[in-house]
């Protein structure tokens, strides 16, 4: 059996699993051992899967895979779950620093909040013109651990994300490691909503953390709004995102909200392995 924990960072729900002692040593295909598990209503279900491992230079190391078993750089709703996950397994104190391959994420558990710090943003490109059926989309692109683009809308509420995040996640401008793609609505200096089509997951998420950073830092460089801004994200929860402006480069890049344990569980094979074989 393996254990896990389910939990919600702001409406992007992740598996968490302890492999420092080796829980899924058994697994011959991690990504697909994710993708199986990840299936709603036929596995557990969930945007994606958390493994924690050993680290010699911090309190752990982390590796994170989409829900299509994709593994990447960084999740910023993950990295929140995962810290206060540590926490409650006695992994690490409520200050804490984790490898991921974007580089050493720092957290802090306030209550039910936690704080992250992201690694710094990087190649900010804006207005950029992508074409979209016969439509040409302006997005604003960086990397925030992994890649966004960020394209601002005038009414979210009926706006298809599915259709134009679809469109810009496989555009070949971004091509061959494809982006995040966030809708956005600036609602005044301090705070915004977004709306995300995630890489890996392939289609809109409750929230995605990494891209409401992009989303607030792509608005901040057009003046749009000032740290601190709260991003409501679309299952109406809502993140803090802080940050400085040095010299151009944003730098100090915070991301705080609420995250829930939902259960913990214990996997059988059934979970993950096709009846028969
Ligand atoms: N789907 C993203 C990774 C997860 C990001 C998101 N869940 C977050 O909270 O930052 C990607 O493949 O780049």
């Amino acid at each position: 059996m393996i254990e896990f924990f389910k939990m919600s960072g702001s409406g992007n729900d992740f598996i968490l699993i302890d492999n420092r002692e080796g829980a899924l040593s058994s697994i011959k295909n991690i990504p697909s051992f994710v993708e199986a598990i990840c299936r709603r209503k036929v596995s557990v279900g969930a945007d994606g899967v958390i493994l924690v491992e050993r680290s010699p230079r911090a309190d752990f190391q982390w590796r994170f895979f989409n829900a299509d078993g994709s593994e990447v750089e960084m999740c910023g709703n993950g990295g929140r779950c995962v810290a206060r996950f540590a926490y409650l397994k006695g992994i690490a104190g409520e200050r804490m620093s984790f490898e991921t391959v974007a580089g050493l994420i720092d957290a802090e558990l306030r209550g039910d909040d936690v704080k992250l710090r992201l690694t710094e943003p990087s190649s900010l490109q804006a207005n950029q013109p992508i074409p979209v059926g016969d439509e040409i989309l302006t997005v604003d692109s960086l990397n925030t651990g992994v890649p966004h683009v960020v394209a601002f809308v005038e009414e979210l509420g009926g706006f298809d994300v599915f259709r134009y995040g679809r469109a810009l996640r496989y555009a070949e401008a971004f091509q061959p490691a494809g982006t995040n793609a966030n809708f956005v609505t600036v609602t005044s200096l301090h705070s915004l909503s977004v709306r995300t089509y995630e890489r890996g997951v392939e289609d809109e998420t409750l929230a995605c953390g990494t891209g409401s950073v992009a989303s607030a830092l792509a608005a901040a460089a057009r003046g749009l709004v000032e740290s601190p801004v709260e991003v409501t994200v679309r299952s109406g929860e809502r993140l803090k995102i802080h940050f400085e402006r040095i010299d151009g480069a944003f730098r100090n890049v915070y991301m705080e909200g609420r995250v829930r344990v939902i259960y913990e569980g214990r996997l059988w094979e059934e979970a993950w392995q096709e009846n028969g074989n």
